[in-house]
C-alpha cells in the first residue's frame, strides 16, 4: 500500500518512522510519503489560506495550493499493492470534525485499497471546492476521528494510519489479534475487550482471576466472553444494545 500524507507540519508525522507502521515501510509493505504542502506555493511567504468568503473567523486553506500538490502526487502514480489492479488514482481521505465516523469497517475496508492519499488540513478547513474537484474523478470521504475538536487533521491520520496499518498483512505479530479486535466484524463486533492480566499471579496483594490460570479453555474463553459483555454494558451500553444475541450463541456454542 503507498500512503501520500500531506500537511503544513510534516513533522508531526515522525511517529510513522517507529513501532508496528515504522517496520511495514522497512519491509515495503507500507509506502509512506510525506509531503509538505507550502512546497507549492509561489509567493515568498508561502501562503496556503486565505479569509473566508461570507465572514466568520479564522482563515481558510486556498485551493489553488491544494490542487497543485494533489494533481502532483497524482502525476507520480500509479501505486501498486492492496487487492486487485494496480490504482491509477488514489482513494482520498479529508480529515474534518463534520466527516462520516471513522470505524473499525472503514479501517478494514481502507486497509484494502492500493492507495491511499491524506489531505490534512488546519485553520478552519480546506476549502471546499477542492473535495469537489476531486470526488468527480476519485472516492474522496471526509471522515471525523471522534466527537471532539482538534486543531487539524494530522492527529486523526495519525489514528487513521496506525488503525489501517495495523490490518496489512504481517504488520501484526500475532494474526489472531486483528480478527479478535474490538469493533471488528464477527463474533466481537460491538464487543470490547475484557480485562488481561500477565505475571505474577499475585500483585501487591491483587490476584488473578483464579479461572485463567485453571487450563480450562473452554471456562478461560466464557469467563472472558462475560467480562467483555459486562465492560460493554457499563461503558458503551449503546453497544451492547446492538449485541445480536445470534452473534452470542454462536460466540457461546465455540467455547
Ligand atoms: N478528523 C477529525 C477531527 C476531529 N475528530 N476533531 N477535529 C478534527 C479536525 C480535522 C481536520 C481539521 C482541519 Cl482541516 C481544521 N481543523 C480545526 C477545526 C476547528 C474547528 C472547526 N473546524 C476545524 C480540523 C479538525
Amino acid at each position: 500500500m503507498r500512503l501520500d500524507i500531506v500537511s503544513i507540519f510534516p513533522e508531526y508525522f515522525a511517529p510513522l518512522d517507529v513501532s508496528l507502521i515504522g517496520k511495514a515501510r522497512e519491509r515495503g509493505t507500507l509506502d509512506v510519503r510525506i509531503h509538505q504542502l507550502r512546497d507549492w506555493t509561489h509567493d515568498v511567504h508561502k501562503t496556503v489560506d486565505d479569509t473566508p468568503y461570507g465572514g466568520g473567523p479564522g482563515m481558510v486553506m486556498k485551493p489553488e495550493v491544494w490542487g497543485e500538490a494533489i494533481d502532483a502526487i497524482i502525476a507520480e502514480g500509479p501505486a501498486v499493492g492492496g487487492v486487485g489492479a494496480p490504482a491509477a488514482t488514489p482513494r482520498i481521505i479529508v480529515p474534518t470534525p463534520s466527516g462520516r465516523p471513522f470505524t473499525q469497517e472503514i479501517a478494514q475496508e481502507l486497509a484494502a485499497e492500493p492507495w491511499l492519499l491524506f489531505a490534512c488540513g488546519r485553520y478552519e478547513g480546506i476549502d471546499s471546492r477542492v473535495m469537489r474537484e476531486y470526488g468527480a474523478r476519485m472516492r474522496v470521504d471526509e471522515l471525523s476521528i471522534g466527537d471532539y475538536v482538534l486543531a487539524g487533521g494530522e492527529v486523526a491520520v495519525l489514528v487513521m494510519v496506525e488503525a489501517i496499518g495495523r490490518l496489512l498483512p504481517g504488520v501484526l505479530g500475532n494474526v489472531h489479534s486483528a480478527v479478535d479486535d474490538s469493533f471488528a466484524p464477527g463474533a466481537m463486533r460491538n464487543l470490547l475487550e475484557g480485562p488481561v492480566y500477565t505475571k505474577p499471579p499475585v500483585w501487591r496483594g491483587h490476584e488473578v482471576p483464579e479461572v485463567l490460570l485453571s487450563g480450562h479453555h473452554g471456562k478461560i474463553a466464557r469467563w472472558r466472553r462475560d467480562e467483555a459483555l459486562r465492560r460493554t454494558v457499563a461503558n458503551r451500553p449503546e453497544l451492547a444494545a446492538a449485541i445480536d444475541p445470534e452473534t452470542l450463541d454462536k460466540h457461546d456454542r465455540k467455547l
